[in-house]
């Protein structure tokens, strides 16, 4: 099984630091990962710290990785080429790294992915033609055509419908399942983590301040600290837990 380990890890832009000495226990493969915090505290930075996009201080130690590029990242805008395809666009970021030639098994996975996240009906259509969700659809199935053990999702849901947001967590919380793939996902929506995320890690103000079992991490002190709202957790009639939000914390005076 694949697991990734951060250790002391830094990023900056132009001497401005983000962040510094995040760290995390080994995060196994078979498990989706929330990853949280308020806007601005580094949540793409530390994805693009990962994926190597930024160079900085610490280690990333990925053990039992039997892909040749086992990490795929997802970015809240991946500037698809509007004038492909989503079929070409797809198949493109699949052969990112690998050969020139594409294979019938590549042509194969594209089919697959399109299959798993339901737009086969999409993959004529030009990119440039998409609605935000649609666009967001495919940019998840970009990343998952690469055939990663390890994903790095940056705010996948933010554009989709309810019903459509529910059905991509639920895809991905299978894929951990079926497949030993670690998914990270960064999320706004902390009701989602709640139900779909076996751990949450938690960055702010430039440092990681929790990181285990999401239902021991995203408590109404948490809440409270980092994103200013007084709410808790209950279970619903049905035991799943929701977040209850009764508003804005009281600011200190
Ligand atoms: N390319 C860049 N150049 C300079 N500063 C940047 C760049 N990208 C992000 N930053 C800064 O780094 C900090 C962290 O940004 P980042 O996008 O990682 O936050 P985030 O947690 O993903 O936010 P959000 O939830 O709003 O998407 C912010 O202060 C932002 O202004």
């Amino acid at each position: 099984m694949v697991s990734l380990q951060l250790t002391d890890l830094g990023a900056a832009y132009r001497g401005h630091k983000v962040f510094a000495e995040i760290s995390t226990p080994a995060l196994q493969g078979g498990q989706l990962v929330a990853l949280l915090g308020p806007n601005g505290a580094g949540k793409s930075t530390l994805f693009r710290r990962i994926f190597g996009l930024l160079s900085g201080p610490g280690q990333i130690r990925i053990e039992g990785a039997t892909a040749a590029r086992p990490i795929a990242y997802m970015p809240q805008d991946n500037g698809a080429r509007p004038v492909l395809s989503v079929y070409e666009s797809i198949l493109l970021a699949r052969m990112q790294g690998r050969r020139l030639k594409v294979l019938p098994e590549d042509h194969a996975e594209v089919e697959r992915v399109l299959n798993l996240l339901s737009i086969t009906h999409l993959r004529g259509h030009n990119v440039g033609d998409l609605s935000g969700g649609q666009r967001q659809m495919v940019n998840a199935a970009q990343a998952l055509a690469q055939q990663p053990q390890i994903l790095l999702m940056d705010e996948p849901t933010s554009a989709l419908d309810l019903s459509r947001q529910i059905d991509l967590m639920s895809l991905l919380h299978r894929l951990t399942r079926e497949q030993g793939l670690l998914i990270i996902v960064a999320m706004h929506d902390l009701g989602h983590a709640l139900r779909f995320a076996d751990a949450a890690m938690v960055v702010n103000r430039g440092r990681m301040v929790a990181c285990g079992p999401t239902h021991g991490v995203v408590t109404a002190n948490l809440l409270r600290e980092v994103f200013e709202v007084e709410a808790r957790v209950e279970p619903c009639s049905k035991g799943t837990p929701q977040l209850v939000v009764e508003g804005r914390a009281a600011q200190p005076a």
